[in-house]
C-alpha cells in the first residue's frame, strides 16, 4: 500500500527551477534512500514533503489525503516526522524527559514536566528506548550523551509520536564506525514496523539499509530500484558517479 504519493512536484526559487517535475511513491514498511549528486534537490524535496517549503505546483498525498496546502505544523500532526542532521534535543533534560516531551507534544518542556504522564507513555517509552538502545541511559541528561546517542534520541523522539512516515537527513553524518554499525542494526529493525525516507550520500551505508533507492538529478526523478540495479544503470553512473561505462 502507498503511504506517500508525490506527483509532478515543481519548486522555483526566484527564477531558478530547483525541483522539476519530481514524482515518487513510497510503499508501506519500506526504507527508501533518496540519493543524487550535490544540488540534485534532495533536501528541498524533504522540505516540500514536510511543508517547510511550499511547492510551486504538484501534489503530496499522505495515505489518501492531499497535504500539499497544509502548514508545516499540520503536516507534522498528520504523521510526517522528520529528524534533521543537527540534533534538537533538550540538553538539560534527561533522556526520559525528552521522550516524554515528544510523546505529549507539549512545546514547553517545563510545563510538560508538571503534568501527569499521559496514558500509554510507559509502554511507548519502553518500546522506543529498547529500539534506540537508550534503555540504560534514560536518567542521563541529554547534554551528556555521545553524538551517536543524541542522534538516536532524536529519532526516538520522532518515533514517540507514531509517525506514518519518518524522514531522516543524513542520519550517520559525524558518527564513529561503531555508532554507524549500531545505526544500521537499528534502522533494519525500525523498518519492520515503520516507513522511512533517508537522504544519504554514503553508498556503503545505503547498501546496508535500503529496500529501494531513488536517484534524483537536477530536481527530477532519474531512476529507482535496488542499489545493485541502480549502480549498474549507465544514466546513474554518468550523473552520479561521473562515469558512463561500468
Ligand atoms: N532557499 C533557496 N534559495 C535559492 N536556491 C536554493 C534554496 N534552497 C536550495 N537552493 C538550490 O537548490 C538546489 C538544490 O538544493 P538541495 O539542497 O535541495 O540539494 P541536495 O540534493 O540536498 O544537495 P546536497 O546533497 O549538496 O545537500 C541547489 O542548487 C541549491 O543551491
Amino acid at each position: 500500500m502507498g503511504v506517500l504519493e508525490i506527483r509532478d512536484l515543481h519548486k522555483s526559487f526566484g527564477g531558478t527551477k530547483v525541483i522539476n517535475g519530481f514524482s515518487l511513491d513510497v510503499t508501506e514498511l519500506t526504507l527508501c534512500c533518496l540519493v543524487g549528486p550535490n544540488g540534485a534537490g534532495k533536501t528541498t524535496t524533504m522540505d516540500l514533503i514536510t511543508g517547510r517549503q511550499k511547492p510551486t505546483s504538484g501534489s503530496i498525498v499522505l495515505r489518501g489525503d492531499d497535504i500539499t496546502a497544509l502548514s508545516e505544523h499540520e503536516i507534522a500532526q498528520r504523521g510526517i516526522g522528520r529528524k534533521f542532521q543537527v540534533p534538537a534535543v533538550f540538553r538539560e533534560l534527561s533522556v526520559r524527559q525528552n521522550f516524554e516531551v515528544a510523546y505529549s507534544r507539549e512545546v514547553n518542556p517545563f510545563r510538560n514536566m508538571l503534568r501527569r504522564r499521559p496514558a500509554g507513555f510507559s509502554a511507548k517509552l519502553d518500546e522506543v528506548a529498547t529500539l534506540t538502545g537508550l534503555k540504560d541511559r534514560l536518567d542521563v541528561e541529554a547534554g551528556f550523551l555521545s553524538h551517536g546517542e543524541t542522534q538516536w534520541l532524536e529519532i526516538g523522539m520522532v518515533l514517540m509520536q507514531n509517525p506514518a512516515i519518518l524522514l531522516l537527513d543524513e542520519p550517520v553524518a559525524g558518527m564513529t564506525e561503531s555508532e554507524i554499525e549500531k545505526t544500521i542494526v537499528f534502522l533494519n529493525e525500525l523498518k519492520r514496523t515503520n516507513t522511512l525516507i533517508v537522504v544519504e550520500h554514503d553508498m556503503g551505508f545505503v547498501r546496508q539499509i535500503a529496500d529501494v533507492v531513488t536517484v534524483m538529478h537536477m530536481g527530477a526523478f532519474l531512476a529507482q530500484g535496488k542499489l545493485s540495479d541502480i549502480e549498474n544503470d549507465p544514466r546513474v553512473r554518468e550523473v552520479y558517479l561521473g562515469e558512463p561505462e561500468v
